[in-house]
């Protein structure tokens, strides 16, 4: 249902070869190179296969990094203190063992090896990040199409469409954690991080449509801001606030066409107030919407939804 091609100055991008909807599995894959840390890279890219190697040096490097941010210095420092662990590592095994050092052309490497780590990895949880062979492939958008999420139970990130995609639309990603920033906040994350500024509809504020987003994500800040500072002073929970709260974010959010676990989680949070505030039906919808955007992004085999199915429970035993 999708193909890689170029995506004009964006480099290579995942495009739709037919309609997609809503809740499609888009793509589950495992990891080329997973770790813990940044410090972890280059001994987890030299057990990588040939070939994992190959398509690992394939992915895209942002040219800001390239140049001015990763250096020779770094490349000596991180391939040393691989040296020594493995020293350190093999010694201790079997007391005699020599270490195999890493040769020069390893570590020649290894500056454009971190840069394609930093440019594409992914967050899979339990602190980690990990790179894919395809997955890595999809652009990022303030407003995407789709979203991505590690499914522990299948080992694998999949992507789910979590809006309907017209074949031939690009399938783009939120590279950003926070979806209700302003445009200059996440140009300047995007700059920062990838080393490009992004001209996705929500961030062209000479359009009716960018104008409109930015407007509504102002409120949606106030709104958070205000109630954060009102929450603070408040010695007791005002459960009636937070819903009223709860449904101008939710109504704000889906009018700027935000989906994925982020409304999900709205939702939830919504349900359980209205809960609280014996607003049975209203409690019930909150409920249903949140998990059928939930299954939407995540499917029913992951972990992400049978934790929100017990939330629901959780919440239908209160009504
Ligand atoms: C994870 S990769 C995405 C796939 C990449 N385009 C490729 O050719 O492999 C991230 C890089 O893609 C490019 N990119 C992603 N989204 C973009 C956007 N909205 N505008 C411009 N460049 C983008 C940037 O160079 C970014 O550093």
């Amino acid at each position: 249902m999708y193909e890689i091609r170029h995506a004009g100055a964006k480099g290579l991008g995942v495009f739709a070869t037919k309609c997609i909807p809503t809740g499609t599995r888009i793509m589950a894959e495992k990891a080329t190179l997973a770790v813990a840390s940044e410090g972890q890279v280059f001994a987890a890219s030299r057990a990588l296969s040939d070939a994992d190697k190959k398509r690992l040096m394939q992915l895209s490097i942002s040219p800001v990094r390239r140049s001015s941010v990763l250096s020779w210095t770094e490349a000596a420092w991180h391939s040393t203190r691989q040296a020594l662990s493995d020293v350190f590592n093999v010694s201790q095994r079997d007391g005699k063992a020599v270490a195999r050092l890493p040769d020069l052309k390893t570590i020649a490497e290894y500056p454009t090896i971190l840069s394609i780590f930093r440019n594409n990895n992914f967050d899979i949880g339990n602190g980690r990040q990990a790179v894919f062979d395809q997955i890595c492939r999809h652009n990022h958008a303030c407003v995407p199409k789709a979203q991505g999420n590690f499914n522990t139970t299948i080992g694998c990130f999949t992507i789910h469409a979590i809006q309907p995609i017209d074949a031939d639309e690009e399938i783009t990603l939120s590279y950003l954690v926070e979806h209700g920033a302003l445009r200059e906040s996440r140009q300047s994350r995007l700059r920062e991080h990838y080393g490009f500024l992004c001209d996705c509809p929500a961030c062209d504020i000479t359009s009716k449509r960018g104008k409109d987003g930015e407007q509504r994500r102002r409120q949606m800040q106030m709104k958070l801001h205000a109630f954060a500072e009102e929450a603070a002073e408040r010695e007791h929970p005002n459960v009636e606030a937070e819903l009223v709260v709860m449904r101008e974010l939710i109504q704000l959010y889906e009018a700027e066409g935000i989906s994925g676990r982020e409304l999900s989680t709205l939702y939830l949070t919504a349900a359980d107030l209205a809960a609280k505030a014996g607003v049975k039906e209203e409690a019930l919808r909150f409920s249903e919407n949140g998990l059928r955007i939930d299954k939407d992004c995540v499917g029913t085999d992951s972990s992400m939804f049978h934790e929100s199915l017990a939330r629901v429970r959780a919440i239908g035993a209160m009504l």
